[in-house]
């Protein structure tokens, strides 16, 4: 597994080195009717990193991923995808939402539904043995029988991060992915999600609302501010990999980090615009 890099504390900067920069946000800005949301939103994703973004609710973290990922239209500035401006979904970006349950469709088995979106990139002849190799990467070999009704809501969101990376995209975007489950099977899905994306080598934004989970997974956590929202914060993760749940966040490190991520939540909801 790759250990976790160093990057600047503070400011709103992005790491250093452009050379391998995957994903750029350049002052996005996105405002519904007058409300202004976004207010200038800036920060670079290195390939092969784990980064986490994290604001109080209300901060526009849904609204930032659905533009980052060509699904909404900015109001201003852009999102440039392996130097390109995103004006539609890329096709080496996919995206895994927090309701499981209106992403996987319903009368297709899981086997179907992870091989759905792979049909316009991988001949018909590949498909079988990767969708294997990424059901049983997420812990679901020999289910892909199963319609998604047949499952806890726990498998189902592993069916969706499989069909993510069954696509092989260069970045997953994942939005609050695991806030529908109960505790233990978010636990389960953290590490899970770890595991596949050292696996497959894939670049994650993870977007959460949770600060344990935001300083756990990531390479790097972005704070935002309330909204209307710009980056309070771009924080190096200088935690040990491979992560463990009860070691890692028994460090001191850990410790500190959550408490001035807190810290800067506190601070954002105290000024955000009351809507
Ligand atoms: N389509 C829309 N039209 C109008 N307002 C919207 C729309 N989508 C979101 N908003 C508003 O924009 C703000 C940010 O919403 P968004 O869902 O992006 O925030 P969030 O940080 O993901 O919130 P949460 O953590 O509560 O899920 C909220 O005030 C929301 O009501």
């Amino acid at each position: 597994m790759r250990m976790t890099e160093t990057y600047p504390q503070t400011g709103t900067g992005s790491a250093p080195g452009s050379a391998d920069v995957v994903l750029e946000l350049q002052a996005l800005q996105k405002s519904y009717g007058a409300a202004k949301i976004l207010a200038g939103v800036d920060f670079q994703i290195r390939r092969g990193e784990f980064v986490c973004v994290v604001g109080p609710s209300g901060s526009g973290k849904t609204t930032l991923l659905k533009c980052m990922a060509g699904l909404l239209e900015p109001s201003g500035g852009q999102t440039v995808f392996e130097g390109a401006p995103v004006t539609e979904p890329p096709a080496k970006l996919a995206v895994v939402f927090q309701d499981y349950s209106r992403s996987l469709l319903p009368w297709m088995t899981v086997w179907a539904n992870v091989e759905l979106p792979m049909r316009n990139k991988f001949g018909k002849a590949e498909r079988p043995a990767r969708i294997e190799s990424v059901l049983e990467a997420v812990g679901l070999a020999g289910k892909g029988s199963l319609y998604p009704w047949q499952m806890s809501g726990g498998m189902q969101q592993r069916a969706a991060i499989a069909r993510g990376l069954a696509y092989q995209p260069d970045v997953l975007l994942m939005d609050e992915p695991f806030a529908a489950v109960d505790a233990q099977t978010r636990i389960e899905l953290e590490d899970l999600v770890l595991r596949v994306r050292a696996e497959f080598d894939t670049t994650v934004v993870f977007v959460t609302h949770d600060i344990d989970e935001a300083v756990y997974l990531g390479d790097r956590v972005i704070v935002l501010s309330g909204a209307p929202t710009t980056v309070s914060r771009n924080l190096a993760v200088d935690l040990p990999a491979p992560r463990n749940q009860v070691r890692t966040k028994s460090l001191p490190e850990y410790a500190r980090l959550r408490a001035e991520v807190f810290e800067l939540i506190q601070s954002a909801k105290s000024h955000a615009t009351i809507r």
